[in-house]
């Protein structure tokens, strides 16, 4: 009986894609691909094998491979794009925005002709509009262009809920809405610890510092780095959303979807709720807004618009 691993890519070996790498195989979710530029395939390879050399410590059975060339990615499952510049501090993610549209379009182009049925998730930055750039080159239903924020930002909100409270992260479950800048949406409202509102429970004062600690959660480590950007959470986020499309656990979590006419806007690739399962993003969920939410969410919309217009300029 032959049994066929699932086929996972991730494009781009920095340090998101490298320990998005090394933390695939850690789940045995799939064998996986890394890919970087033709300059960079021998460390590219060294990556995969030390990762590789891992496994029988690790004790899981996946192959992981360095390439620069995607007839190795042909036929994947799911392919993560990593690929692209980080900020560094003093920068916003917009400043990446020239940069990286063409990187992720000359990545998305090698992917649709490699592996037309994958499941895509895009991190680089600025990550709403390169999941437009990505829908756009891809030209695949918007079902299988998934963007990652949501699950990180949620990450970030909930971590500091746990601090405060001195409880454990598993009990805390929050939304964050919106683009993946510094005016996306923790939706408060939403937020509880084991089913109690979190407005109960911690001083209004304090609930606010936490929102605003994780709207700018990205550049609090980039100024800690100083040279880069986050990666352990945006690696363990993107892993959350592959086991979630290849496991069809139906996860309801934030991600950005293209959107025709939920939360009131039409085209545009923003932050939501939504069931995340074996056919990708398989329902965008509506939650009621109060007008102070909804006034917030459309502040974020605009400049999640405002971003796209740039690439769409340089078309
Ligand atoms: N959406 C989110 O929540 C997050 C987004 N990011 C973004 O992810 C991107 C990657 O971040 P890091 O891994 O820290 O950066 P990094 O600089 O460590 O790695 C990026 C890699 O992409 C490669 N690359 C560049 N052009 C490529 C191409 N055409 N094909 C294949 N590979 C290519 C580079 O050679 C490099 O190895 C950045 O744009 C960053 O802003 C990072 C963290 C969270
Ligand atoms: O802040 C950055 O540039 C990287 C990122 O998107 C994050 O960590 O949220």
């Amino acid at each position: 009986m032959a049994i066929t691993r699932k086929k996972i890519t991730v494009v781009g070996a920095g340090f998101t894609g490298a320990t998005t790498a090394l933390m695939l195989a850690q789940k045995e979710l799939g064998d996986v691909v890394l890919v970087d530029i033709a300059p960079l395939e021998n460390p590219t390879k060294g990556k995969a094998l030390d990762m590789l050399e891992a496994t029988p410590v690790m004790g899981v059975d996946v192959n992981i491979v360095g390439t620069s060339n995607y007839e190795d990615t042909r036929n994947s499952d799911v392919v993560i794009i990593t690929a692209g510049v980080a900020r560094k501090p003093g920068m916003s993610r917009d400043d990446l925005v020239n940069t990286n549209a063409g990187i992720v379009k000359s990545v998305c182009e090698n992917v649709k002709a490699t592996s037309p049925n994958a499941y895509v998730i895009i991190l680089s930055n600025p990550v709403d509009a390169m999941t437009y750039v990505a829908y756009q080159t891809l030209g695949f239903p918007k079902n299988r262009v998934i963007g990652q924020s949501g699950v990180l930002d949620t990450a970030r909100y909930c971590t500091f809920i746990a601090q405060e409270l001195n409880v454990s992260v598993e009990d805390v479950r929050g939304f964050v809405l919106g683009g993946h800048g510094d005016d996306m949406v923790p939706l408060v409202r939403y937020s509880n610890v084991a089913g109690i509102p979190i407005e109960k429970l911690i001083p209004a004062d304090r609930i606010d510092a936490i929102v605003q600690r994780a709207r700018v959660g990205g550049g609090e480590i980039v100024n800690l780095l100083g040279n880069g950007s986050a990666y352990y959470a945006p690696a363990a986020s993107l892993v959350q959303m592959t086991e979630a499309v290849l496991k069809d656990k139906k996860r309801i979590i934030p991600v950005i979807a293209y959107l025709e006419g939920e939360y009131g806007y039409d085209s545009l690739f923003m932050g939501v709720p939504a069931i995340l399962g074996g056919d990708g993003i398989e329902k965008v969920i509506e939650l009621e807004l109060t007008a102070e939410e909804k006034a917030a969410l459309d502040k974020s919309a605009q400049s999640v618009r405002n971003v796209i217009q740039i690439v769409t300029a340089g078309q």
